[in-house]
């Protein structure tokens, strides 16, 4: 076999195995090699999928380094120096990686996702109350109102009609998260502009920044192209429309994140600029959609090829809430659905990579890491880790809740990361994504259109591929 042949053969993803109710169901994941290729075909691999990258030994180890060109990757894969790393280690490993600041930046300026030490503090202290788990029963009622939206919509297609779960599951968080940042009606009039302002945005970004890899300096330009200008300068200027016309329309009474972030003050009691508000609102809008809606996707994607789970779920559905749609209050009672959720974001989670640069020397389980060291957390590896999870690569919800299954490690499962950093809108997404799956499988099971190989692909973001074509069945049919 030739060299380009044998990588290629490599790059074979690992078929999926469909569930029958006795067999364990496996979804695919890319194939993992035994023997490490160049780093310069590694690097090509994560250009096109980051999920490629990894071989057998990665998902077994505890800690481990690469050096590629001139930066040292350390690599945390066991609770104990996850823990180390993202925890007692914050304040020298709270750095995002220069890949990350350089791919957001120029959109979201000094916001809370890419800042780091004073700018953070500050900006963590304004924003994670707004969205903090105490507000989200304020913020329900919009989810729910928006969820049925959608669900009404699948009824009117019908019986046997083709949708693209991808792409209905973004369009329906980035409503909802549309309508939590600006209020219902902004929200509503202005979702389409700001979804397509940050997809043309990510089109444009580059996923590896070879720049840092080579060891040149911060201030040196990237490669960004005039492309991604005009869909920072599109969204600044809807940003600020919405931002003018918030006070004569807000509603009353109605939690909104623009509200918020309007009314907040800092410790001198002084309001955010109306730079930082707009780089805020953008934060939260991109860790606040994508990311939910790939978990919802992923778990269509599951629950078609597992009938024994798909039936689990629709018998707690129909038991608990008997055909009246979920309120806040039942999130709580819809056990089994939070696990599908969470067993989705353990094989697929929607951030399968947390990097971050050392911004001085220190040390993690006994291993000196010199500044400027890229240190990773990858939830991808971990959480199919055969030393943590029993059957790691078997789709299996009840391991969340069977008394008998050992307890996930807090550091072990780590799809919204941990330590001070930890997600912000981690009870604003897990809430979201349980209303949703609860209305939608309440009404509908989703089957996969006919010859469509579903692989996991990673860019920013972990998703099913570019598209999930699937076909609605009303359950009352
Ligand atoms: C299933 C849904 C979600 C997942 C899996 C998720 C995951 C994550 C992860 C892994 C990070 C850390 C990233 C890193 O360290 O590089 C993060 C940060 C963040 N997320 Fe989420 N997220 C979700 C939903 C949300 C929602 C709905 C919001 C807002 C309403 C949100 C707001 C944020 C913010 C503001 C940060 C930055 C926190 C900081 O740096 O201090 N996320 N999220």
């Amino acid at each position: 076999m030739t060299a380009t042949a044998q990588l290629t053969a490599q790059h074979k993803a690992e078929p999926s195995k469909k569930a029958t109710q006795a067999e364990d169901f496996v979804p695919p994941y890319p194939f993992r090699y035994e023997k490490m290729p160049p780093v310069w075909k590694l690097i090509g691999m994560a250009k096109r999928n980051f999920l490629s990258i990894w071989g057998v030994e990665d998902f077994q180890s505890r800690l481990r380094s690469k050096r590629v060109f001139t930066k040292e990757l350390v690599i945390c894969n066991r609770p104990d120096v996850v823990r180390e790393a993202f925890q007692s280690n914050h304040e020298v490993l709270q750095r995002k990686s220069p890949q990350m600041r350089h791919a957001l930046e120029p959109l979201l300026g000094d916001g809370l996702f890419i800042s780091d030490t004073e700018t953070w503090k500050k900006r963590r202290k304004i924003v994670a109350p707004i969205i903090h788990g105490s507000r989200v029963k304020g913020f329900a009622p919009i989810m729910i109102d928006t969820i049925t939206e959608k669900s009404d919509e699948w009824k009117k297609a019908g019986a046997g009609a083709q949708v693209d779960a991808l792409a209905d599951m973004a369009h329906l968080t980035a409503e909802i998260i549309c309508r939590t940042i600006f209020g219902r009606q902004l929200g509503k009039s202005y979702a389409a502009e700001v979804v397509q302002g940050f997809s043309d945005y990510q089109r444009h970004i580059d996923q590896i920044d070879l720049f840092s890899l080579f060891g040149l300096p911060e201030w040196l330009p990237r490669r960004r192209g005039r492309a991604i200008k005009k869909p920072i300068a599109r969204i600044m200027s809807v940003l600020d429309e919405i931002i003018d016309s918030y006070e004569a329309l807000k509603e009353k009474g109605e939690a909104s994140v623009i509200g918020g972030l309007l009314e907040a003050r800092d410790d001198d009691g002084k309001p955010l600029s109306r730079d930082a508000i707009r780089s805020e609102a953008a934060v939260i809008f991109m860790a606040g959609h994508e990311t939910t809606a790939n978990t919802l996707a992923w778990a269509w994607y599951l629950l078609s090829q597992c009938h024994s789970v798909q039936d689990k779920l629709h018998k707690e559905l129909d038991t608990v809430l008997a055909g009246r749609t979920p309120t806040f209050q039942d999130v709580s009672s819809l056990p089994y659905t939070k696990a599908v959720i969470e067993e989705t974001l353990r094989l697929y989670p929607p951030v399968p990579i947390l990097a971050r640069e050392a911004m001085a020397d220190t040390t993690i389980g006994s291993k000196p890491i010199p500044k400027g060291s890229l240190v990773m957390v990858v939830p991808w590896l971990m959480h199919r880790s055969p030393v943590l999870w029993s059957k790691p690569d078997v789709f299996d919800p009840d391991r969340f809740i069977d008394p008998k299954a050992k307890k996930p490690n807090k550091y072990g499962y780590v799809p919204f990361s941990i330590g001070p950093r930890i997600c912000a809108g981690l009870q604003f997404g897990m809430t979201e994504a349980i209303l949703s799956l609860a209305i939608l499988a309440q009404n509908f099971s989703l089957s996969l259109k006919d010859g469509i190989d579903v692989q996991p692909v990673a860019r920013l973001t972990l998703r099913p591929g570019e598209n999930l074509p699937m076909t609605l069945h009303p359950r009352s049919s």
